[in-house]
């Protein structure tokens, strides 16, 4: 396909090491309830109603790019993470209000053996995410690059094994420490989809990708580095060979982003993802000594920054920037988790703001 001519490419430029003018901005969740614009087209509408109709997909990814004209550097596909359980047969509601719930969550072997044997057919069950995918990447008529992004492997099958949100985390824990090889098996299904979810999400038009295992800390060390950590790891080497299979010879850049897991830094930078993601509990300092170069930072500031003044918004984007962007290169600047629903468009403006004189001086 022949799509629009990139008119920014400071991500891209930035993910390969270049050193570059500032530090481009993207914010997580960036697209949504914050908005006044997101919630006039959502009204009553079902979320994934909203994922599903490429048209609408597409606008809402576009609103915050548009809103904050100049000052966000990359858009991210309007979508979730629950497509790929969707993708893997079960069925995902979105509660307004509430968040995601699975009215079957896999509780048994019985349950899991029906994951395992089910067939997966990434291009035609979420064909429409696919078409949102290529809709979006020419509506942004190369205004800024476009995200695709996928859930991490460990991270999904605790949604799945919970059935939404939790608190204990006791089936998902339940299952990897009563049925450790089961749980590894449906680890691996995972995998399997998310990597041909990925690939097939840039033939469609994503730029870069990301891989949310906001579940990651969660778990030890010990368990990280057998329930997640291989998993990661296959999906940042999976892919590129996957393209190469599907015709597709640029490199495409990916960030991981394990939330929590700040004893997995060290072994994070050296996976082989261009980008690694980090919430809000490291200091920049520590984190950029820990990676030695190695890759390109990403994060980190508590969006809790965005409900102070612009004084102490100021404060900590300064702090943030200085420690990141020394060498002018491999930073992205982020929060350390996503917007809330409760936050002030404002404030966000001004926080990007700061981010680009600071980054720029
Ligand atoms: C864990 C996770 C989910 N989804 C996602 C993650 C990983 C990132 C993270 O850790 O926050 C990722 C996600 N979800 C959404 C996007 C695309 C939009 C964007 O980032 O700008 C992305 C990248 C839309 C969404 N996904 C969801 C909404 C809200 C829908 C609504 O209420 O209108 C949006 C805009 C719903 C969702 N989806 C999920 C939950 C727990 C919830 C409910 C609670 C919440 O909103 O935070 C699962």
């Amino acid at each position: 396909m022949e799509f629009p001519k990139l008119k920014n490419d400071l991500l891209l430029r930035t993910l390969k090491g270049e050193k570059v003018e500032r530090p481009p901005c993207w914010i997580m969740r960036q697209a949504g309830r914050y908005l006044p614009e997101y919630k006039a087209l959502k009204g009553d509408k079902d979320f994934f109603q909203l994922c599903q109709t490429p048209e609408i997909a597409a606008e809402l990814t576009i609103q915050p790019v548009l809103r904050y004209e100049g000052l966000i550097d990359a858009a991210i596909i309007f979508s979730d993470i629950l497509v790929i359980p969707q993708a893997l047969g079960m069925t995902v509601e979105m509660i307004d209000g509430q968040g995601p719930h699975f009215p079957n969550p896999l509780r048994t072997t019985d349950d899991i053996n029906k994951i395992l044997s089910y067939e997966v057919n990434v291009l035609k069950d979420l064909d429409w995410a696919f078409k949102a995918l290529t809709m979006t990447r020419f509506q942004l008529d190369g205004k800024v690059p476009l995200f695709g992004f996928c859930g991490g492997p460990w991270t999904l099958l605790v949604y799945m094994a919970e059935g939404g949100g939790s608190r204990l985390f006791r089936f998902a824990k339940q299952l990897i420490n009563e049925k450790p090889e089961l749980s590894l098996k449906l680890l691996q299904k995972i995998t399997d989809t998310a990597i041909e979810f990925l690939a097939q999400q840039v033939v469609a038009g994503a730029q870069v990708l990301q891989v949310f295992e906001s579940w990651g800390g969660e778990l030890s060390s010990m368990d990280f580095n057998k329930f997640s950590l291989p998993f990661l790891t296959q999906i940042v080497e999976g892919v590129p060979k996957r393209l190469k299979e599907l015709g597709i010879k640029d490199h495409i850049p990916m960030i991981v982003f394990a939330k929590g897991s700040w004893y997995a830094l060290d072994k994070l930078c050296s996976l082989g993802y261009d980008g690694v993601s980090l919430d809000w509990s490291w200091d920049p300092n520590d984190a950029v000594k820990i990676n030695n170069d190695r890759c390109t930072l990403q994060g980190n500031i508590d969006p809790g920054v965005i409900y102070g003044s612009n004084e102490i918004i100021s404060e900590k984007v300064k702090y943030m920037i200085d420690a990141f962007n020394k060498d002018k290169k491999q930073y992205i600047v982020n929060f350390g988790h996503g917007t809330h629903p409760f936050m002030d468009t404002e404030k966000i403006r001004f926080f990007l703001e700061e981010c680009h004189k600071y980054g720029s001086a």
